[in-house]
């Protein structure tokens, strides 16, 4: 359920018509509302209601200041993979006392920054980096509380680029090694073992693939418990789906649910690290047809909007709804390519697809709100979107349209 409807034969962001963020922002511009960020962050957290938890929504889906200041208000921790994304969360409002660091190549500097900020958890992902935190705590006298991301091998059964719980990925350490990990860990200065953490990829569909990886990381838990190792917190990760065009992915209450059912009697807290299920569906992609094209193979719609300011469908072949602004009954409806200018034959955002449409309309790419302008680029030399929340009636521009100047404003030519 998001808040992008068709009032008679408009299309609407909560109470606002999309063309007038176009005559006012011009396109392209990645819209978010505000009411649709709310009720997912809320789905989540009252779904895990009664057990002592913690949404750390997943930064890298969406990373506007502002999509961060909606969550961090209601008291949302967060999940970050770089410092970059830390000191974002912070100059939204939130707190590192509820963020958690993820990924696999944090930096020394990244490593301070985040302690001296007191991060909630540090979640490792190799024996190198266990080593790398405790030599930079124990020179700044403090104690980083971390979590070893196990790798339970588990099929997520989804895009291979976005499966990350098989052995042959590169993220976490093997769950048969965890233990020897583990005891390594508590023995090495600076560091005060607090966690274990699981994330076994992104658009899943079923609840099977979590629930597996659960079982498989409470017998790890257990078996700590006898090395004499207390885990207080387990970080069962993001990667709950959203329906894109059929996919039918399991509501938070229905994953929670499932959760729930093998986690009882448990004394731990449990993190979530939800992202795309949070903004997904909280964001479309406003975008205007330049030109129509036909050739004999194909009829194309050219965009104003392209790869560079959408990825996905170039980088995952994934299927993302376009839909008119406006719905016309003066047209008869056509199949198109709908693609972007910029000169790659990959450049597409759908390809066939039935559209009423005509140069000059607008569309939206629906279901952008996460993955969307955070993968964007400024590829042929093009400056990346607008972005704009939508509150009920009122509309704000949260990040403005880059300028061409600022596209080489850090470059310099030589000087003989
Ligand atoms: C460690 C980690 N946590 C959370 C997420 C968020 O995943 P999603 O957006 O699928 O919920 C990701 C991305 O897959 C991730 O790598
Ligand atoms: N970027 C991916 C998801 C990757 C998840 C990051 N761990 C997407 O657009 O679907």
């Amino acid at each position: 359920m998001d808040f992008f409807q068709y009032q008679q034969d408009s299309l609407r962001a909560e109470d606002v018509p999309v063309s007038d963020i176009a005559a006012q922002y011009g396109t392209p511009t990645y819209i978010y509302s505000r009411a649709t960020l709310e009720r997912h962050w809320r789905a989540f957290d009252e779904a895990f209601s009664g057990m002592p938890h913690l949404v750390c929504y997943a930064v890298k889906a969406n990373s506007n200041l502002a999509v961060l200041n909606v969550l961090a208000r209601l008291g949302s921790g967060f999940d970050i993979v770089s410092g970059g994304e830390l000191a974002r969360v912070l100059a939204a409002g939130g707190k590192a006392e509820r963020t958690v660091f993820s990924g696999v190549g944090k930096t020394t500097d990244e490593i301070e920054y985040a302690l001296e900020q007191n991060i909630r958890c540090f979640n490792v992902e190799s024996e190198s980096e266990l080593q790398r935190i405790s030599e930079v705590a124990s020179r700044l006298g403090k104690s980083a509380p971390i979590s070893i991301r196990v790798n339970p091998d588990v099929d997520a059964q989804t895009h291979p680029y976005i499966s990350t719980g098989l052995k042959e990925n590169k993220f976490g350490i093997a769950i048969e090694s965890a233990p020897d990990v583990y005891q390594a860990a508590a023995q090495l200065p600076g560091l005060n073992v607090v966690g274990v953490d699981c994330h076994i990829g992104s658009q899943l569909t079923t609840v099977a693939p979590f629930v597996d990886a659960l079982h498989r990381v409470l017998a790890l838990i257990d078996r700590l418990a006898e090395l004499d190792i207390q885990i207080k917190h387990l970080d069962i990760g993001g990667g709950l789906g959203i329906r894109y065009k059929d996919e039918t992915p399991p509501s938070p209450a229905e994953y929670a649910a499932a959760m729930r059912d093998v986690l009882t009697d448990r004394n731990l807290e449990i993190f979530l690290e939800p992202g795309r299920a949070i903004a997904g569906n909280a964001g479309i992609l406003l975008t205007r047809v330049e030109y129509i094209k036909t050739t004999e193979a194909h009829r194309f719609a050219i965009i104003d909007a392209a790869m560079n300011d959408l990825l996905r469908p170039a980088l995952y072949q994934s299927w993302m709804e376009i839909v008119p602004a406006k719905l016309r009954s003066d047209l008869v409806a056509e199949i198109y390519d709908v693609v972007g200018p910029v000169c790659e034959t990959g450049d597409f955002l759908g390809k066939q697809r039935e559209l009423k449409i005509a140069e000059g309309d607008l569309l939206a790419i629906r279901s952008a709100g996460a993955y969307g302008f955070t993968m964007s680029s400024n590829y042929n030399s093009r400056p990346r979107a607008a972005e704009v929340m939508v509150d009920g009636a009122e509309l704000h521009l949260v990040r403005e349209r880059e300028s061409i100047a600022s596209l080489y404003a850090g470059e310099r030519v030589l000087q003989d």
